[in-house]
């Protein structure tokens, strides 16, 4: 098998972000306006960390107002809870993104669901996930990952995944089961894989389209790829990297690898995603598309497709 085509997550998401900016701007023409994202920022999550910062930097780049509210780690739950509520009744702001994990003492489903489901640009509340699921996909805010990794899907195969396996390594609400949905929607046949499934090797194998999101560096390796498969490698891990010397603290510098194996996947697969330049600024041009549709919503304007 020739070497698999690399799936550009990058040049995807700024031709997203392109048209993100595009429709503001007339939208700021029509209401006067610009579409508002609030982020909220519990603690300080090292992972959580690698995301924040170009979110705010994209919003800005797509003339949105944006604002971060960040609070220390020992934040009360009610407290929060405060801030959600304050946001879901402020005109200004069109999206309400919370970073997950919290704080263990946090309930972490009860803020999710404490956000206004039109303004819930990360797709989490039930009724969000609801709609995803029963497919009225237009009135849903789908999950920002899972709607970027479709986008890339569709890029190599395009819209219709007719008599497509699709088989997803993970069952997280926040991408595995989402993404099934999707796939599904597409009329691909989908399989769901967990740290229960067994035989995993030979369930990958199956797959025209394998989407790894199970938070392991590495993990699917050449053995796990079906010949011209088409995988989405989803997984964000930063492990050691001693190759590229140390950090001035001593310890080894670090770097971002997925959860496939690249170099061997891509030696089966039609075309793959790298890690990083993949699925990740695809999860932040969504949440500028869904910002976006939210503002749309409430003037009563046409949002872009994507
Ligand atoms: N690119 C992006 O924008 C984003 C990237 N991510 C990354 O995606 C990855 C997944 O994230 P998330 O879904 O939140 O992770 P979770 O930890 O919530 O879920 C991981 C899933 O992988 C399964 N799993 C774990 N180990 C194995 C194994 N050995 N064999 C088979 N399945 C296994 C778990 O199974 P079980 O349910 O049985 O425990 C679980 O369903 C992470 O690397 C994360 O950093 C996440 C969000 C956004
Ligand atoms: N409420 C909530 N919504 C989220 O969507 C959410 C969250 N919480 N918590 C954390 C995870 C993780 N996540 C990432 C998004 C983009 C990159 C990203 O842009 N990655 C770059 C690499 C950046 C770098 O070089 O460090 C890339 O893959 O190319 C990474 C991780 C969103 N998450």
């Amino acid at each position: 098998m020739a070497e698999a085509k690399r799936i550009d997550g990058k040049a995807v998401a700024a031709r997203i972000i392109e048209t993100v900016k595009a429709s503001t701007e007339t939208l700021k023409a029509k209401t006067g306006t610009a579409p508002g994202l609030a982020v909220v920022i519990v603690g300080e999550d090292p992972a959580s960390q690698v995301y924040v910062g170009s979110k705010a930097k994209t919003a800005k780049e797509c003339g949105f107002t944006s604002i971060k509210h960040e609070l220390d780690a020992e934040t009360s739950e009610e407290t929060l809870l405060k801030v959600v509520r304050d946001l879901n009744a402020d005109p200004a702001v069109n999206g309400i993104l919370v970073q997950l994990p919290l704080p263990k003492h946090i309930d972490e489903a009860k803020v999710i669901q404490t956000i206004d489901p039109d303004k819930d640009v990360d797709g989490f509340h039930l009724i969000n996930v609801g709609r995803l699921s029963t497919g009225a996909l237009a009135e849903a805010f789908v999950p920002c990952t899972p709607a970027g990794s479709m986008l890339l899907v569709r890029e190599v195969l395009g819209d219709d995944l007719s008599g497509k396996n699709a088989v997803i390594v993970g069952r997280s609400n926040i991408v595995g089961k989402p993404m099934a949905q999707l796939l599904l929607a597409a009329n691909a046949t989908v399989t769901i894989a967990h740290s229960r499934t067994r035989d995993l090797q030979a369930v990958c194998r199956g797959a025209d389209i394998l989407v790894a999101a199970v938070g392991r560096p590495e993990m699917l390796t050449g053995d796990y790829v079906k010949d011209g498969a088409v995988v989405i490698d989803v997984g964000i891990n930063r492990i050691e990297a001693p190759e590229k010397g140390l950090k001035e603290d001593g310890t080894p510098k670090t770097r971002l690898v997925g959860d496939v194996n690249y170099a061997e996947a891509s030696e089966k697969a039609a075309a793959i995603t790298p890690v990083p330049g993949g699925v990740g600024p695809m999860t932040i041009a969504m949440l500028m598309a869904n910002t976006l549709r939210s503002a749309c919503r409430v003037a009563g304007a046409e949002a872009p497709k994507f």
